[in-house]
């Protein structure tokens, strides 16, 4: 069981990154834009590998070559390492 993020500095350099944290509940969110659909589903589809290696699941959706990832963890209700670890992780697959 993850437990919630109680030192934010570790968000400054995903913020710095583009992710956001959201206004209304402790998450943090992206939004990547690709060249085509192609690219956007390839990067999903290798996100998703590391979610499940992970065991930690994004709040995502896709619409042509836009995808927008909402990470928080459920189990703790908020943010976890877990939640930095996997926009690091999804941060490097877009690149
Ligand atoms: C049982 C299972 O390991 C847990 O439910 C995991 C799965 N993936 C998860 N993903 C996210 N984002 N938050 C969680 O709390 C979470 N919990």
């Amino acid at each position: 069981m993850a437990d919630r993020l109680t030192d934010r500095s570790a968000l400054e350099p995903l913020f710095a990154a583009g992710w956001a944290l959201q206004t209304d509940r402790d998450a943090i969110s992206k939004r990547y834009m690709f060249k085509n659909f192609v690219e956007a589903f390839g990067f999903m589809t290798r996100a998703a590998l590391w979610a499940e290696k992970l065991d930690h699941h994004p709040e995502w959706s896709n619409v042509y070559k836009t995808v927008d990832v909402t990470l928080t963890t459920h189990d703790c209700d908020g943010l976890s390492a877990l939640d930095v670890r996997l926009a690091q992780k999804m941060d490097q697959l877009a690149a």
